[in-house]
């Protein structure tokens, strides 16, 4: 099983995908993954942090400045390799694997890249949020302020149906 959740910026995807991992972990499974949420100062965006789904450790992952790999004007933090580490070790006894996102920026990362393809190899139960620029297979639901709320519903049921 794998879902993939889509749409255009604010949406509502990373709400979702929370709302699916959290009832999930309810439930008594073991949830592995990351989520890479915005860093705003003074309402500019500063740059992204990495957070594994299930420690909920924390580190950089980009920030403006300059650094060995950047993507755009974010140069990758190597911090955030600390993250990816201990989530790839975890992969193999998860009963889900989450993702938030797959995006350009993060297959430009060769560690998150390399994670990604691992976390695909494995062939659990996967739920990722993928940038719309993204060209990927499997089932992929476009969220729309319309339909956001009766997905959150039928994307948990099909995703408990597969664990
Ligand atoms: N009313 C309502 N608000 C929602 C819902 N889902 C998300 N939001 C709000 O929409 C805003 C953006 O939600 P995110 O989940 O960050 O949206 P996103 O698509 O992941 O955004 P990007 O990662 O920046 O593309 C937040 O303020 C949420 O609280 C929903 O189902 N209903």
């Amino acid at each position: 099983m794998r879902i993939f959740i889509t749409g255009r910026p604010g949406v509502g995807k990373t709400t979702l995908l929370m709302y699916v991992v959290e009832e999930v972990k309810k439930r008594g499974y073991k949830v592995v993954g990351f989520y890479c949420p915005e860093v705003r100062e003074g309402g500019k965006r500063i740059g992204f942090k990495i957070v594994s789904i299930s420690s909920g450790k924390e580190k950089w992952l980009a920030k403006v400045g300059e650094g060995k790999i950047k993507v755009g004007k974010y140069a990758v933090q190597s911090e955030a390799g600390e993250i990816i580490d201990e989530v790839k070790s975890a992969l193999p006894s998860a009963n889900l694997i989450a993702i938030d996102e797959i995006g350009p920026m993060e297959m430009s990362i060769p560690s998150l890249k390399d994670f990604i393809n691992y976390a695909f190899s494995l062939n659990k139960p996967l739920i990722a949020v993928v940038h719309r620029s993204m060209k990927i297979n499997g089932k992929i639901y476009v969220l729309t302020e319309e339909n956001r709320e009766g997905l959150r519903s039928k994307i948990l049921n099909e995703v408990l149906q597969s664990l």
